[in-house]
């Protein structure tokens, strides 16, 4: 582990974000820059239209307002993205490799002022920021990894004849991503995008569109061509231009399922690959020889990072009947213990959820689960924090939900907040049919001693990601990604290199040619 910043380097922190007027504490950033970026600088859109607001989540303010991306804007960044393939396409692995290990360095060493930047804008606490940010370094530094070592094979035919096969760049790939974990999110997509030798042009969610920017500055600085990564700020519209765009060669989302089928829809019309990170509703399985302990740890990691707003999470908990007791006891004491309020303090553990109508929806699903039958056993009510600046933020407290069936909608839907459904379950047969049970199929995790009950229940679980004895981590090797509903394609590991390039055969004649006709 790298130690961490201090917050003595938030005075650079200011000078890295000139626009702004800033300071460490919650209800102070001014949003004053433009928040496009083309051809290496930050732009306003040409066409641009709806002066979209961006909210702290902390606080409930308006932090400034931004200009969607029409048409023409987008038209721009493809041919400015355009150009700077043709010369970093030609770049050898290793020389991509140099320059984005360079880009890694300057993240790590600007960590603080990048987690603070996110938390401002996402709400989650700075502690996870800070990780989130590591991660995303980390992406691109095992990327750089990849990228030199990138290469095709030989294939001996008759007569000395032979093939060859070259694995290539695709050329302008869209990125469009989901407020959660804005830079991180853009780094999964960018790093292995770029190692492949390709262009980006990134749209992130316009609730948190500030983080992405200094991820394209970061690229800059290190070294990329200008335009090689550019961010098109907007909504549906400007995500839709960008996929329809004849000279997009592909495009990879994360967000949610109905989004995604339209992703899908409109990439279809020009065959453009896609790579789809979708929602969840994940089952995570608490065998009653489980360590409770590590159980209950795991069960809050699989529920209330990020406000709970993670598409990985573990959301329906199963848990063995002989220990339901024992564990909703332990599940709900710890989880009234964490600390909610304002983001920017170390010990803050929750923090505001993205927006008013993203808690009022889930405090709408709690209200539904208790008229369902549910048993709310702790939190599921808003909190107003006793800092008056945070009194219009948007925080609830954690919510455990004992008394689920699997018929409830708390227990079917993508609540995408701090909720978790308690369920129990008596034989491994049993909870394997309940938990496959859903049209998603992002992760899922159980928690047992014996090992061969795990390896034989991960092994039948219809999910992408797995985990056992654990959830949520996520280091950049392992590939990520879903099954069924949930999407395709993978992020992470060496495998989403093969979804940024393409397969090229080249047959070689040694001899002459003989013909059929
Ligand atoms: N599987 C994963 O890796 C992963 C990670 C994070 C979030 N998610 C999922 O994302 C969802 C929450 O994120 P969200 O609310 O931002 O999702 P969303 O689908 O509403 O939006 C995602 C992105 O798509 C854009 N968009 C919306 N309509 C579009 C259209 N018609 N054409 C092109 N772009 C369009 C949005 O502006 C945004 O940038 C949850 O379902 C969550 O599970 C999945
Ligand atoms: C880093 N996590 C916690 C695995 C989340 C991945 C992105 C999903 O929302």
């Amino acid at each position: 582990m790298l130690p961490r910043p201090s917050l003595s380097l938030l005075p650079r922190f200011c000078s890295f974000l000139p626009f702004a007027t800033m300071s460490s504490k919650t209800g102070t950033f001014h949003l004053q820059q433009p928040l496009n970026y083309r051809a290496g600088a930050r732009i306003q859109p040409v066409d641009g239209s709806h002066n979209e607001e961006v909210y702290e989540p902390a606080t409930g303010r308006v932090m400034g307002k931004f200009l969607f991306s029409g048409e023409k804007e987008v038209d721009l960044a493809v041919q400015s993205a355009k150009a700077a393939f043709k010369i970093w396409s030609q770049k050898s692995g290793m020389e991509r490799s140099r320059v984005l290990l360079e880009a890694a360095r300057i993240i790590r060493e600007r960590q603080e002022e990048i987690a603070t930047m996110e938390t401002i804008n996402n709400g989650k606490s700075i502690f996870e920021a800070r990780v989130d940010v590591d991660i995303s370094w980390q992406c691109l530094e095992y990327y750089a990894g990849l990228a030199g070592a990138i290469a095709g094979q030989h294939i001996q035919l008759p007569g000395g004849s032979f093939a060859y096969t070259r694995r290539e760049a695709l050329g302008v790939c869209v990125g469009i991503g989901a407020w959660n974990y804005p830079f991180q999110i853009a780094c999964w997509k960018s790093a292995p995008a770029l190692a492949c030798g390709n262009a980006m042009i990134y749209k992130s969610s316009p609730l948190t569109p500030i983080s992405v920017v200094m991820l394209a500055e970061i690229f800059t600085q290190a070294g990329v061509p200008n335009g090689l990564f550019n961010v098109v700020q907007g909504g549906a519209a400007t995500g839709q231009f960008l996929c329809q765009h004849r000279d997009v060669a592909k495009v990879s989302f994360t967000g949610s399922v109905p989004t995604g089928i339209k992703i899908m829809e409109m990439s279809a019309k020009g065959i453009k690959p896609v790579t789809l990170e979708l929602g969840g509703k994940s089952p995570l399985i608490i065998f009653s020889d489980s360590v409770l302990e590590n159980a209950v740890n795991g069960a809050l990691m699989a529920n209330f990072l990020t406000q709970g707003e993670v598409c990985s999470n573990g959301t329906r908990v199963f848990v063995q009947r002989e220990i339901l007791e024992a564990f909703t006891e332990e599940v709900v004491k710890r989880t009234q213990k964490i600390k909610i309020g304002d983001p920017l303090l170390e010990d803050t553990r929750m923090g505001a959820l993205i927006s008013r109508p993203h808690l009022e929806r889930v405090l709408g699903f709690i209200t539904q689960a208790k008229e369902q039958g549910a048993k709310v056993l702790c939190g599921g009510e808003p909190y107003v924090p006793d800092d008056p600046k945070l009194k219009n933020g948007y925080y609830m407290r954690p919510c455990v939900l004992g008394d689920c069936r699997d018929d409830m909608t708390c227990v079917k839907e993508e609540i995408f907040g701090p909720v978790m459904s308690i369920l129990p379950f008596d034989t491994e047969e049993e909870v394997l049919e309940r938990a496959n049970n859903t049209t998603f199929g992002l992760a899922g995790g159980v928690f047992t001693r014996d090992i061969q009950r795990a390896h034989r229940v991960v092994a039948a679980l219809q999910a992408g990601m797995c985990f056992i004895n654990n959830y949520n981590i996520s280091p950049v090797e392992l590939p990520f990604g879903g099954y069924k509903m949930s999407g395709f394609g993978r992020e992470n590991g060496q495998a989403a290199m093969e979804y940024y390039s393409q397969l090229k055969t080249i047959c070689v004649e040694m001899g002459d040619v003989e013909s059929v006709f």
